[in-house]
């Protein structure tokens, strides 16, 4: 079964399909790419951001995370004193004055001398500001899922300047439809992730 040319069966923590028998290496599990949008998804389900939720996660090249973040009010600014809407006229009343970009949240947090040659997973294509922070660190790639403000001045700005940094940009395309994490199926008692039958 395929939707869009995209397999419908979930994956989940056991594999969607084969059990190979004991001795055998699973195959059908997460690809890196998936794994790492994944997590960056993962990450944006902290943001409390009530219109959109980002998430970012930087790998370097032996595929260890070395930063993660989403969209959030800066440290030491209360979530529940600041304001999350975007229609105020007072600008220092819209959330744009206050919040920090999953991007920046992620190169910030790093937890690696740098991040130079890094790539970054983001769940939504980064806006200049972000591209500006993002070609300063050195981070030489871009995997992005959403695209969907491509129109936009931000949007425009900040391919042009990866463009022009020699930063890579490419869409993730998922190969699977979900990624399931289902803790009511998961088999407590057994030392595999693997449900119980
Ligand atoms: O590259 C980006 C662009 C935006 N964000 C964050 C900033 C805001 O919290 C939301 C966007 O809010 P809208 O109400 O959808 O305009 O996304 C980001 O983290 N990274």
């Amino acid at each position: 079964m395929a939707l869009n040319g995209r397999p419908t069966s979930p994956t989940t923590l056991n594999g969607s399909i084969s059990h190979p028998s004991q001795g055998e290496a699973r195959t059908d599990v997460l690809s890196w790419d998936s794994y790492f949008m994944a997590t960056a998804f993962l990450s944006a389900m902290r943001s409390k951001d009530p219109v959109t939720q980002v998430g970012a996660v930087i790998v370097n090249r032996q595929k260890r995370i070395v930063g993660i973040g989403y969209n959030g009010m800066p440290r030491g600014c209360p979530d529940d004193q600041m304001p999350w809407g975007k229609g105020h006229e007072d600008p220092c009343e819209n959330k744009f004055m206050y919040v920090c970009h999953a991007e920046m949240n992620a190169i910030l947090s790093k937890n690696a001398a740098d991040v130079e040659n890094c790539t970054i997973y983001v769940a939504l294509f980064p806006c200049n500001e972000c591209a500006k922070i993002i070609i300063q660190a050195g981070v030489r790639e871009v995997v992005y899922y959403s695209d969907k403000r491509n129109d936009d001045p931000a949007t425009r700005g900040s391919k042009r300047m990866l463009s022009q940094a020699g930063v890579q940009f490419r869409q993730f395309i998922p190969p699977e439809s979900q990624i399931v994490i289902d803790f009511h199926v998961i088999d407590h008692d057994s030392r595999s992730l693997t449900p119980a039958q």
